[in-house]
């Protein structure tokens, strides 16, 4: 049995999420892989943070978010450190990282990466900031201190949309991505489409655990740009930020455009795309009208769609959620046992 420690940065949705995968299927992971995830260390900004070299039961820690009570209530060596303390302090083997994403600097992501890279971590994350804005350097980072820097999360959650295009089809020839990428917006204009408000369809994503915790990033489009800067530089050699991708987001969109649509036939979605052309890549992210017989159109609520056009098997379509507690917490735990399974060979 390999055991790897690990550090919870973050503990809202999707840390909770991976806190109850962790709880749930403990048992399963140990027979079928011979490993044991044990988490040491939880900060988060509000809830508190917690150490000890021990280990702190999920479940544990799931029932003080629950009953709001702080993290630092559990019994525990350490209590109350901050995210930089607790990444230089705890020696765990693997970095969780579920702060929130900031799309304009990164921050405070991109340190907490980087601290943990410098203390010899393995980190796994589904913060798309600093992988949209400083992706090159932190994997170079990585790479030279022998460590690994997942990413699945950042994009479609865990439905392996990343995996897909970096192995699967490393060497199709991806020409053109296309598709959802944000699953609150696709869940308010699916709860619109069936007659919900914006406001209510909006509350309810945020309830659901699909929202950033500034939910502009998802209805202006942001989310979903950061999430084609990051497929364009780690899937089809690009160098584009997120001022090279031309993004409107959904919130212009009122219920008659939505009405009107569907009564000619058609859906509004958030497209998100990327093509090649003579070595010119373009970028979008637009509210598009889509046939009802279109394929994405049938794409409801917070799944999402991604299209990859290659050279060699032409279109490779992958269906599949694109955010949630559980979800998202899976993509965490695909980059953890893709660590194990590369330690142990
Ligand atoms: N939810 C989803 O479906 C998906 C989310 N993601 C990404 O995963 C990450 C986590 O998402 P989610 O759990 O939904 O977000 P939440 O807002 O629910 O949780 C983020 C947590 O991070 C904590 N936090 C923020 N800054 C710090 C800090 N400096 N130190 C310690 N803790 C900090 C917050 O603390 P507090 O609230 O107590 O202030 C909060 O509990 C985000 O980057 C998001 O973009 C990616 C794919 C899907
Ligand atoms: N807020 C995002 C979460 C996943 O990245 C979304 O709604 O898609």
């Amino acid at each position: 049995m390999r055991t790897y420690s690990i550090v919870l940065i973050g503990f809202g949705n999707v840390g909770q999420g991976l806190a109850q995968i962790l709880a749930e299927r403990s048992q399963e992971l140990a027979e079928r892989f011979g490993v044991e995830y044990k988490i040491t260390a939880v900060c988060d900004l509000l809830k508190g943070s917690v150490f000890d070299p021990a280990g702190l039961s999920p479940a544990a820690l799931l029932q003080a978010a629950a009953q709001g009570q702080p993290l630092s209530s559990l019994p525990a060596a350490h209590t109350g450190w901050d995210a930089q303390r607790t990444l230089q302090e705890c020696g765990a083997d693997i970095l969780c990282e579920m702060s929130y994403t900031d799309l304009k600097t990164g921050q405070p992501a991109i340190n907490h990466v980087e601290t943990a890279l410098k203390a010899g971590m393995h980190v796994v994350t589904t913060n798309k900031g600093p992988i949209a804005l400083d992706y090159p350097r932190l994997a170079a980072l990585a790479q030279e201190r022998g460590l690994e820097l997942g990413v699945e999360g950042t994009v479609m959650s865990g439905t392996p949309a990343l995996r897909l295009g970096s192995e699967l089809l490393a060497g199709a020839g991806i020409r053109k991505i296309q598709g959802i990428f944000n699953g609150t917006t696709n869940y308010i204009l699916t709860r619109m489409a069936a007659g919900d408000s914006y406001t209510a369809a909006l509350a309810e994503a945020q309830r659901l655990g699909f929202a950033e915790a500034d939910p502009t990033g998802d209805v202006e489009g942001f989310d979903a740009a950061g999430k084609v800067v990051i497929l364009a530089n780690l899937l089809m050699g690009a160098h584009i930020t997120m001022q090279d991708v031309d993004r409107q987001g959904i919130t212009a969109l009122t219920p008659t455009d939505i009405e009107q649509a569907e009564s000619q036939g058609q859906r509004w979605k958030l497209i998100g795309s990327l093509e090649k052309k003579d070595d010119r890549l373009t970028a979008s992210v637009q509210p598009t009208r889509v046939a009802h017989s279109h394929p994405l159109a049938g794409v409801s609520g917070a799944t999402n769609a991604i299209t990859y056009t290659t050279d060699l098997l032409g279109d490779v379509t992958l269906i599949g959620p694109g955010a949630g507690r559980l979800e998202t917490g899976y993509a965490l735990l695909e980059d953890m046992l893709a660590i194990h399974r590369r330690q142990s060979n």
